[in-house]
């Protein structure tokens, strides 16, 4: 996952710091040096960790800091406000134009996902309530306006083409169309190079001057660390840009682009691409994501994802079954297909406090979900609404029926099992009680039997979260 290994050493860095008790000088500028080596691993900008552990050192050498009570608290603490406002501090959103429609250019290098997050922008701001039009202003890549196409359709959003015409006419007209047909955002996907050349600086220049879009959002991929950041620093130079899409922090990028773009560029992160599917985008929140690079989670961002990805129709549902103790097999397949929409499961746990440390260096066999799918799918449909008829040879039919073993088809029905005892503990607490209030918060997550899941995988399943 992406900041794994930052993550890591940060947290022995401030470890070595809570075992001293009281700290002196030396303590601290010994672990910033830490802090600067762990940074600069992360590939981020030398000046930028450079001006980055000065400072924390500056906020936590003398002042009340060290003769507090909690002087390394007060270090992490400062550590994780200095990371906040080096990721740019408040939100960055969008800045919707007085007089509709608003222009977003997109730009950015080939195959760092321009296409992709036009259609996941777009996406997202219809659930926000607009009515987006895509502008395929790509001409010259074989197949560019036929993926966008594809992605406009996937989001629900119409696309203007015009086929290899003039760029620039491309977005006058799709602007045009806007107005006629009510669209009151256009995103216009511009074409992407290999390099940064002079050809595509110029054509987007002349497409900026003369559309005068209200942003231009740079998408870069994180994947490629200070590459990313000197692409962003090029881009803003002669185009001015507003804002910066950080694609791939899905993968196990090191983090250094997230963290060192608004200082070398002085433009903020305004999204952050986490995956291949159109859900696949968050707002860029610099606090949560400080907090996710020091280990402490990010449950906002998680029940937001739950609320986006999830079927709040089916969650809501599902709660009332757990309420009034009905579910069964049906109701956890159809839950592990909502979890499923949220990506993969490590991404899912390393937003939950305390956990992220634990998964550094585990691997999470999201097959896991499909096998025990396979083992729900291998029962008949009076096993699966009746949990408890299970017997030894019903046992061995269904495992032989999913292929997997019978100790795992035991541990599932054990895990129903349980869950219906906690569900019936639950409801004592009545209709409108705190808890009932707290599962329909995070809906489909609230029985998930993530502490069994330990079970299902064999050797390399992930560990028991209790
Ligand atoms: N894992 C992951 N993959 C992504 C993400 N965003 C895009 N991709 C993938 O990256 C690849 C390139 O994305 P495109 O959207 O085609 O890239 P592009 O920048 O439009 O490329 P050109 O049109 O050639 O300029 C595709 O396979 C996408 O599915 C992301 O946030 N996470």
């Amino acid at each position: 996952m992406a900041f794994e290994g930052l993550a890591d050493k940060l947290g022995n860095a401030f470890k070595k710091l809570k075992n001293k008790g009281k700290l002196s000088e030396k303590d601290v500028k010994e672990a910033m040096r830490e802090v600067r080596l762990a940074l600069l691993e992360a590939d981020v900008n030398y000046k930028v960790a450079k001006d980055f552990t000065n400072k924390v050192t500056e906020r936590a050498v003398g002042q009340d800091v060290m003769q507090s009570l909690t002087p390394a608290q007060m270090v992490v603490k400062i550590v994780d406000e200095e990371l906040t406002s080096l990721m740019g501090g408040e939100d960055a959103r969008i800045e919707f134009a007085s007089k509709p429609p608003t222009v977003i250019m997109m730009c950015g290098l080939q195959g760092s996902g321009k296409t992709t997050h036009t259609a996941k922008l777009a996406k997202m701001l219809k659930k926000q309530g607009r009515s987006p039009l895509l502008a395929a202003c790509d001409v010259y890549r074989p197949a560019a306006i036929d993926q966008l196409k594809v992605v406009g359709e996937k989001a629900g959003v119409p696309v203007f083409e015009m086929g290899k015409a003039n760029p620039v006419k491309i977005a006058k007209e799709a602007i045009k169309r806007a107005k006629d047909y009510g669209n009151d955002v256009v995103i216009l996907d511009t074409a992407g190079r290999l390099h940064i050349d002079e050809a595509l600086m110029d054509e987007l220049k002349n497409i900026k001057k003369e559309v005068e879009p209200n942003e231009i959002l740079l998408v870069i991929d994180s994947m490629t660390g200070q590459d990313a950041v000197n692409v962003a620093k090029s881009f803003n130079e002669l185009l001015d840009i507003t804002g910066v899409i950080l694609t791939k922090l899905d993968g196990d990028t090191r983090g250094g682009a997230a963290l060192s773009v608004k200082a070398v560029t002085g433009r903020p992160i305004k999204f952050a691409g986490t995956g291949e599917k159109l859900d696949d985008i968050e707002v860029f929140h610099p606090d949560r994501m400080a907090s996710r690079i020091l280990g402490m989670g990010d449950v906002l961002t998680l029940i937001e994802d739950a609320q986006n990805k999830m079927d709040a129709e089916k969650a809501e549902e599902m709660a009332q079954k757990m309420m009034s103790n009905k579910f069964d097999f049906n109701d956890l397949y159809d839950q592990f297909e909502q979890v499923k929409k949220m990506g993969p499961l490590k991404g899912i746990l390393s937003k939950i406090p305390g956990v992220g440390k634990q998964l550094e260096g585990v691997d999470i066999d999201d097959r896991q979900i499909d096998w025990v799918q396979a083992i729900i799918l291998s029962m008949t449909p009076e096993e699966r609404s009746h949990p408890h008829i299970m017997n030894p040879s019903r046992k061995r039919r269904i495992a032989a029926g999913s292929g997997r073993s019978i100790e795992e088809v035991n541990r599932l029905i054990k895990q129903i099992d349980q869950m219906q005892k906690m569900m019936r503990q639950m409801t004592k607490g009545g209709k409108g009680s705190k808890k009932r209030r707290k599962m329909k918060g995070l809906p489909g997550l609230g029985g998930m039997p993530m502490n069994g899941m330990g079970g299902m995988g064999g050797p390399d399943g992930m560990p028991p979260f209790k």
